[in-house]
């Protein structure tokens, strides 16, 4: 493609040396924000049924998808052009269609906000996508055992509660479609919101970071495949929360004329937690650079500047 491929470090996850682990990821978040795992334990066979399962969605036409457009509580489709991601030059749209599911997956009676595709037509959707959110969710919280112990923080600290956390199968279609605002990348130049971003693609190349979003002209890398790993980086929670000491790094998605496909799993802390300076990561020379925040405070502050819905 003509770009830099960014020599992301490979953490595995099956490593019993757990000191090396942390001492690369801490490397990755200073240096990248983006690293890969492997030994993730997520089962391949799971990862094709979501990458089945999400193509027959796709397939449909537009009104059976929009029929399950995004609900009140961000749950459902998304088409393409519709998220105005802040990050970017001109206000355009991304080329890319998705489909958000969060917690209630694990059957919470009191959370009834996710929305279906007719279990006539498509059996297996929810079982698969519920068994996707369980892996993913146990593999992120090993993550961020690592992650919390590279901060010297007890290895719980980060206690996602799934609340907040979303999965969402991705979609880019490979042509340029006429889009109202004249955008042209499949995902355009963004930061993740939360702490913590499981990604798996289909191996279409097209994912590119930024590691100085200032410079002129911004340098862009490849984030180049891997079979069988998964990219992890963190969000601009994450990033607030250790005094910018760990990074959320620019990235975007070129179309490269081909179809794509890929699932992402966005984690945040509970809603309640405070979001304070970690002691690890400020001093007398370096205070803290933000107030504390409720963790869903920042959440909906975010999402309410990315939605153009009503
Ligand atoms: O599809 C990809 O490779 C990246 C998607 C992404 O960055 C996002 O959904 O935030
Ligand atoms: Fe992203």
């Amino acid at each position: 493609m003509g770009h830099a491929s960014a020599a992301l470090p490979v953490i595995d996850l099956a490593s019993p040396d757990i000191g090396a682990a942390t001492k690369s990821i801490r490397q990755a978040l200073v240096d990248y924000g983006f690293f890969y795992v492997i030994n993730h334990g997520i089962d391949d066979a799971l990862m094709k049924s979501v990458y089945a399962e999400s193509a027959s969605f796709f397939q449909q036409p537009m009104e059976e998808k929009m029929a399950l457009h995004k609900n009140s509580s961000h749950r459902g489709y998304i088409p393409p052009d519709f998220e105005g991601f802040e990050a970017d030059a001109g206000g355009k749209g991304d080329l890319l269609e998705c489909f958000h599911i969060g917690s209630g997956v694990d059957g919470d009676s009191k959370n009834p906000v996710n929305q279906w595709p007719p279990a006539e037509r498509f059996p297996y959707w929810k079982e698969t996508m519920k068994s996707y959110y369980q892996c993913a969710m146990g593999t992120s919280k090993r993550i961020l055992s690592l992650i919390a112990l590279s901060l010297d923080l007890d290895a719980e600290f980060f206690k996602p509660d799934g609340s907040e956390t979303i999965l969402r199968p991705i979609h880019y279609s490979g042509r340029a479609i006429e889009s109202k605002h004249g955008s042209d990348h499949g995902a355009n130049a963004h930061t993740d919101y939360g702490m913590l971003t499981l990604l798996s693609t289909d191996g279409t190349p097209g994912l590119q970071i930024c590691r100085d979003k200032d410079g002129r002209p911004q340098l862009w890398e490849d984030v180049h495949h891997i079979d069988g790993a998964l990219v992890v980086n963190i969000g601009d929670l994450l990033e607030r929360w250790t005094n910018n000491v760990y990074r959320s790094t620019l990235h975007r998605v070129l179309m490269v004329g081909k179809e794509r496909y890929s699932v992402a799993f966005f984690v945040w802390p509970s809603p309640d937690m405070m979001v304070t300076c970690i002691e690890s990561c400020c001093s007398e020379a370096n205070p803290p650079r933000y107030p504390p925040i409720r963790s869903d405070e920042y959440l909906e502050q975010r999402l309410t500047s990315t939605y153009k819905y009503k």
